[in-house]
Order: C-alpha cells, then sequence, then structure tokens
C-alpha cells in the first residue's frame, strides 16, 4: 500500500465514533457550558416501562414469596462465583451497604433508591469490585418476578434477607423504590481524574477531614466511604478513626450507628486479596462483549473462592462469618493487632497470638483455618476513646447492640426514600423514626375560600405572600424527598433563622398568618401555600388575567419534638436564583447553584425559565431588591421579564457586582440586572426558552407555565397525604 492508498483507507466512508461514543462530545469544546441535561435525565425515551407506574405494581408483589427465594439463594452456591462458606450473605450485604452508602446529607443525592449500581460509574468503581458477581446472582429472582420487584428494592432487600438467615431481627423492610434506565448525570463524585487519586484532592487539609470538598463524603475518588488500610493507605487507626467520623456524619450516621454499622456489617462475611490486585482485568464498563456485564476478570488460578481478588485485603473478621453474633467484638477486644500485609500486598491487622479453634475456617475448604483480620477502619473502632466507649456498652448489652444496629441497617437502607408513607408493604415499622422528619396528618375539612378571604383582607403584600410560600417549599429535594412547605418547618429552628428566608420578613408574615389558620382550623403549612397561590392569582390579575390555582388541602404542622434541627443545616439554600439570593462569600457561578437547585426541586429546564422570570416580575426578590426586576409593572405576572431581557432597544452593561440594562439610544439606565438574569439571555439553550416567552403571541403562556410549575414546587413534597 503505497502513502496514497493508506490515507483514502484511513478516510472511511462510513460515519463513526464521534456521534455514538463519549470520546467526542460536542460539547467538550465548552467544557464551563451550563449542564442542561441534568433536568431531564430519565426522560420517559429510555424507560421502556412508559406509563408503568412501579409503586402500584409494587403492591401486587409476594413478599413472601421472594423473601424465601432470596433466603434459598443465600447458601445455593454457583460454580461460576462459588459461595464463601457455602453463603452468599457477606456478598449480599456488601453490596446492599454499597448501594445505600454512597447516599450523603449534603445534597440528599446517591443512594440505593434508584438502582443506579446497574449503571456507570457505580458499577465500576473500584470499591464495588465483585458486586457486578453479586447483582448476577440475583438475575435468576429480578427474572422471575419480573416488573413486580425493581433492583433498587431487590438489591437492598437481598441484604436484608441476608442478615435474617444469618440470625439478625431486622427491623423491617419498606418497598417502592423505582430503577433508573440510564446513569445519573446529576450526581457529583468529585473532581479526580484518576480512581483512588490520594485523597489530598479533595481536601483543604487531609488532617482535617471536615476540610473534605462537598457535598462529597467517600475519601477517594471510587470508594464508599474510607480507604481500609488508613489515610492514603497508610495504618494509623486513630486518623481513620476521625475520618469514618466525617464521612458517616455527611451520610447523616452518629457515633453510635456508625460504630453499629461497622461492628454489625463486619460480623459476617470476608475480605478477598489472595493474589496480586493488578492482574484483574478491566471493570464492568470496559470490559469486552465476551463478558456480558461482568468485569475484573482474575487471571489468579480459576479467579474464583479461595483465588478472589476484591479489596486486597485476606480474611474473614470473626470465628463464625455466617453467624450473626457478637464475635467482631470477641475477635477485635479480645485480642492484640499488628500490622501484616496480604497476599495481594494491602495493609491489615492480624492477632498477635490467636488460639488455632478461634480462627475462621478457610471460606471453600473446611480442614484449615486462617487468622482473622481487621481493617485499620475497625482497628479505629477500638482505638478511638468514643467508639471504644460505645462497643463497651454494645459488648454488655447484646440484645442492645442488635437492636441498634439493625434501626442503623433500617436508616441506611432506606434514608433517601423520604417521608414513612412513601414505604411499601407488609413489613413497614409502624414506629415514626426521627430521621424521617415526620410530619402529621393536617385537617382538610374547613372552609378554604373563607381562610382564603381572610389572608386577602390581611394587608400583606403580593411578594410577602409569594416569597413566604415560596421559602416553604423550595427546600424540598426530590434526591431524598426530604424538605418542603408540608410540615411548617419554615417556623421552627433552624429554617426561621435562615439568612435566604429573611428573618425579619418571614417573621411579620407569619405572626399575620398563624392566628389565621388557628381561627379557620387549617394548618400553618396549608395556609402558607394558599397564601402564596393567592399572592400568584393577585400577580395574574395584575397582568390582566384571571387564575384560579388548584389547591388541596392537608398538610400537617411539624413540632419541634418531630424535628431534628441539626439534621436540617444541609438544607440551608446557600443560593435562591429564583429570588435573586446568593450567600456572599459563594465561590460558585450563581447559573450553576440555580441549575442545581431546580433539579432537587425536579423542575424541567422550561419550568425553571418560567419561574425565574416570574418571580422577578412578581417583585419577590430577597430583600425587595431591585436588582433583577426587569420591569416597570412590579407585581404583574407579565412577560416582560423575557420581553426587556431580549429587547434589542437595549444595551446591557457591567456596573460593579451587578449589571445596567440602558436604553441604547438615550443611555439612561432602565434597570438593573443580576449576573444570573444575563446568563437567560446569553446561555444559548436558556434564550431560546426565554425568546419563546418573550414572544407576542406567548403572554398568556407565560402566566399558565408559570402557574403550573409553582402548583408543582407547591404539591411537590406531599406524599404522605391521600393521592
Ligand atoms: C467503616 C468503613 C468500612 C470499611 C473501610 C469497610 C471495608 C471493607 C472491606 C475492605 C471489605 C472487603 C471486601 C472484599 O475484599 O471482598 C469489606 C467487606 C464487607 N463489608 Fe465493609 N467496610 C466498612 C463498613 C461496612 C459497613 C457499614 C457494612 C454494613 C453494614 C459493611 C459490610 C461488609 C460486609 C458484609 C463485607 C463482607 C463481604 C463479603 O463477605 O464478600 N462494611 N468491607
Amino acid at each position: 500500500m503505497d502513502g496514497n492508498e493508506m490515507k483514502t483507507a484511513g478516510k472511511c466512508p462510513v460515519m463513526h465514533g464521534a456521534i455514538t461514543s463519549e470520546a467526542r462530545s460536542v460539547m467538550e469544546w465548552w467544557p464551563n457550558a451550563l449542564k442542561l441535561e441534568i433536568l431531564h435525565q430519565h426522560d420517559s425515551k429510555t424507560n421502556p416501562l412508559a406509563g408503568f407506574d412501579y409503586r402500584e405494581a409494587v403492591k401486587g408483589l409476594d413478599v413472601a414469596a421472594l423473601k424465601r427465594d432470596l433466603a434459598a439463594l443465600m447458601t445455593d452456591s454457583q460454580d461460576w462465583w462459588p459461595a464463601d462458606w457455602g453463603h452468599y450473605g457477606g456478598l449480599m450485604i456488601r453490596m446492599a451497604w454499597h448501594a445505600a452508602g454512597s447516599y450523603r446529607a449534603a445534597d440528599g443525592r446517591g443512594g440505593g433508591g434508584t438502582g443506579n449500581q446497574r449503571f456507570a460509574p457505580l458499577n465500576s468503581w473500584p470499591d464495588n469490585v465483585s458486586l457486578d458477581k453479586a447483582r448476577r446472582l440475583l438475575w435468576p429472582i429480578k427474572r422471575k418476578y419480573g416488573n413486580a420487584v425493581s433492583w433498587a428494592d431487590l438489591i437492598l432487600l437481598a441484604g436484608t434477607v441476608a442478615y435474617e438467615t444469618m440470625g439478625l431481627k431486622t427491623f423491617g423492610f419498606g418497598f417502592g423504590r423505582a430503577d433508573i434506565w440510564a446513569p445519573e448525570i446529576d450526581t457529583y463524585w468529585g473532581a479526580e481524574k484518576e480512581w483512588l487519586a490520594p485523597s489530598d484532592e479533595r481536601y483543604g487539609d487531609v488532617d482535617k477531614p471536615e476540610t473534605m470538598e462537598n457535598p462529597l463524603a467517600a475519601v477517594q475518588m471510587g470508594l464508599i466511604y474510607v480507604n481500609p488500610e488508613g489515610v492514603n493507605g497508610k495504618p494509623d487507626p486513630l486518623k481513620t478513626a476521625a475520618q469514618v467520623r466525617e464521612t458517616f456524619a455527611r451520610m447523616g450516621m452518629n457515633d453510635e450507628e456508625t460504630a453499629a454499622l461497622t461492628a454489625g456489617g463486619h460480623t459476617v462475611g470476608k475480605t478477598h486479596g489472595n493474589g496480586s490486585a493488578a492482574a484483574l482485568g478491566p471493570d464492568p464498563e470496559a470490559a469486552g462483549p465476551e463478558m456480558q456485564g461482568l468485569g475484573w476478570a482474575n487471571p489468579n488460578q480459576h479467579g474464583k473462592a479461595a483465588n478472589a481478588v476484591t479489596s486486597g485485603l485476606e480474611g474473614a473478621w470473626t470465628t463464625h462469618p455466617t453467624v450473626f453474633d457478637m464475635g467482631f467484638f470477641d475477635m477485635l477486644f479480645g485480642h492484640e493487632w499488628e500490622l501484616r500485609k496480604s497476599p495481594a500486598g494491602a495493609w491489615q491487622w492480624e492477632p498477635v497470638a490467636i488460639a488455632e479453634e478461634d480462627k475462621p475456617l478457610d471460606a471453600s475448604d473446611p480442614t484449615k483455618r486462617h487468622n482473622p483480620m481487621m481493617t485499620d477502619a475497625d482497628m479505629a473502632m477500638k482505638v478511638d476513646p468514643v467508639y471504644r466507649a460505645i462497643c463497651e456498652k454494645f459488648m454488655a448489652d447484646p440484645a442492645y447492640f442488635n437492636d441498634t444496629f439493625a434501626r442503623a441497617w433500617f436508616k441506611l437502607t432506606h434514608r433517601d426514600m423520604g417521608p414513612k408513607a412513601r414505604y411499601i408493604g407488609p413489613e413497614v415499622p409502624a414506629e415514626d423514626l426521627i430521621w424521617q422528619d415526620p410530619v402529621p396528618q393536617g385537617p382538610t375539612g374547613y372552609d378554604v375560600a373563607a381562610l382564603k378571604a381572610k389572608i386577602a383582607a390581611s394587608g400583606l403584600s403580593t411578594a410577602e405572600l409569594v416569597a413566604t410560600a415560596w421559602d416553604s417549599a423550595r427546600t424540598f429535594r426530590q434526591s431524598d424527598y426530604r424538605g418542603g412547605a408540608n410540615g411548617a418547618r419554615i417556623r421552627l429552628a433552624p429554617q426561621k433563622d435562615w439568612e435566604g428566608n429573611e428573618p425579619a420578613r418571614l417573621a411579620k408574615v407569619l405572626a399575620v398568618l398563624e392566628p389565621l389558620a388557628a381561627e379557620a382550623g387549617a394548618s400553618l403549612a396549608d395556609t402558607i401555600v394558599l397564601a402564596g397561590n393567592l399572592g400568584v392569582e393577585t400577580a395574574a390579575a395584575a397582568a390582566g388575567v384571571a387564575l384560579e390555582l388548584p389547591f388541596s388541602p392537608g398538610r400537617g404542622d411539624a413540632t419541634e419534638a418531630m424535628t431534628d434541627a441539626e439534621s436540617f443545616a444541609p438544607l440551608e439554600p446557600i443560593h435562591d436564583g429564583f429570588r435573586n439570593w446568593l450567600k456572599k462569600d459563594y465561590v460558585v457561578a450563581p447559573e450553576e447553584l440555580l441549575l442545581d437547585r431546580a433539579q432537587l426541586m425536579g423542575l424541567t429546564a422550561p419550568e425553571m425559565v418560567v419561574l425565574l422570570g416570574g418571580l422577578r416580575v412578581i417583585g419577590a426578590n430577597h430583600g425587595g431588591s431591585a436588582h433583577g426586576v426587569l420591569t416597570d409593572r412590579v407585581g404583574a405576572l407579565t412577560p416582560d421579564f423575557f420581553v426587556n431581557l431580549t429587547d434589542m432597544a437595549n444595551t446591557w452593561v457591567k456596573a460593579g457586582e451587578h449589571y445596567e440594562i440602558r436604553d441604547r439610544k438615550s443611555g439612561a439606565v432602565k434597570w438593573t440586572a443580576t449576573r444570573l438574569d444575563l446568563v437567560f439571555g446569553s446561555n444559548s439553550i436558556l434564550r431560546a426558552y426565554a425568546e419563546l416567552y418573550a414572544q407576542d403571541d406567548n403572554a398568556g403562556k407565560v402566566v399558565r407555565d408559570f402557574a403550573a410549575a409553582w402548583t408543582k414546587v407547591m404539591e411537590a413534597d406531599r406524599f404522605d397525604l391521600a393521592r
């Protein structure tokens, strides 16, 4: 082949690669562009079950039969991936824990609520090695029960049934987690470009665990929590203890729950590190088609059972690793431990001396016994004085340990499901738990029209009514179903004092609404929403459009006793682009923060745009700020924000922190806008929506779309009401 021929051969006439692989995304040229697709992930087009309501379907599931099948699976060892000691319990529990344990309280994202472990990146995380086998072991059961049980529910149930078959009395189980069908694109797992990059990249100072970048809750890219060998792989149980404390706190777990989970987790199963981890093949996402979705092919002999390599650590924690007992404590506190290397070269702790009969049996050959081992995180339970005291309490009272662990496991696996009313099935525990943010059912039989008339006569301004309702509803996050208007927690600490809620304005409005609610026999939560609706209707009327927003009563008012005030800290807004407010010291661009908030609120891109433009002209801006009002008719729900933003009679000039919108001819300043406002006219996608809403034929659409999006925000959190 001469040079010319080669050139021709290189120009393949069939287009390939660029549009069908991730290698060359069109947006790679503009890495800082807004990723608006986070608002449209899990589109109906990727969902092959269009119209299917999983939460209805799972009500027909034969839970007892499924649990029997799962229990049978635990001891039905398969040649292609034999069970350690003939019991898959340890593996299934680790799968469930890694599904649930990716949850972080800061933004409510992660967690086992969506079946995301089936997809990248989680299916291929270094910490999730061998969980591909665990899910594949479940496939015959998933196939049998089909749409009646989601992967998300099945994965967490498998871990729970595993515990039951090993002797734990569990606290219960709630079904209802619908599966996603495509990888999540809204969750930030860290900026590193390399798996297991040193921890330093996500900490201000790695010796100060609290300096870990938010919202992250794991010490390294691709890990669920901490490095089992120690901080950056250097064993030091006290340092690891500090990282365990911080990472578990970021999942909403206190010291007692953390100690219970670590001990109860490592009461069963084993670590796998018999051979070089470097020899493993590519992860499932990168592996060839012959691997059929499995990864980490292991060339060490047949690579399974005694030859398995997962974490690189090797050994069981307890004498009887298929039984839920007090063995973890007996082992950890009954022996002195020293550092050794596993066959794969990983640091682990092994007993200085141990009686032969206390050693666990080999996982495949009952004629052999091996040393048990502890990870650096296990040693932290003995060395850290607080964890140690908790473990001593557990040791003195095994029933207490059992109960504390069962509750912590329940919390771990249900935390991102939101209110208790979202749990489905025969094993839902009756007890209200404070981390579920309980809200009582509120009254429904009162005279809504009469209450609305009283609010109208109360003298509160349109902006006050709208801002209060908005602030009360905007904390809702679809990531873990926390926050929202239901419960009226805006009147309780800490919400009532959040800067973004304008405490003085809020107190004034609540002082008016509270007596009206009491008099009407309505909840304050309902009254706040009703007042907001009235504000929106008034603004629509001012623009010449008659509007009546739908309203269904029944929200309840939570009390202080029902509120874990501390756990609400992560819900505090650091920004609310809709109300044009940003905490001053915040460095991230406001448009990114707005996008993040809109995603958590469950809004689509057009809904985000019309809500922002509408709130700007209603004048519900933070502190009555004039910046970003962009209308001469404040208080009227007009398309003015969009019209004036896109009007070529204007110029846009940066003036200090803000921008001025000036008349092109006279140079007179007409309005001041924020950076965020101008982004709605400059970002090509947002501008397309802004132009649509500025069109002459769409003035009515602004009101209709605003009203629908508003109602969606006000109703988003109402899972516990009959509907
Ligand atoms: C404190 C942080 C934790 C660390 C650093 C840690 C680390 C590890 C490591 C390195 C393994 C070995 C994986 C393998 O090689 O197969 C393992 C296994 C396991 N972990 Fe953890 N873990 C932690 C917390 C937990 C929690 C909270 C639970 C559950 C409540 C749990 C449950 C398990 C189970 C059941 C296994 C055994 C898996 C099997 O038998 O195949 N771990 N863990």
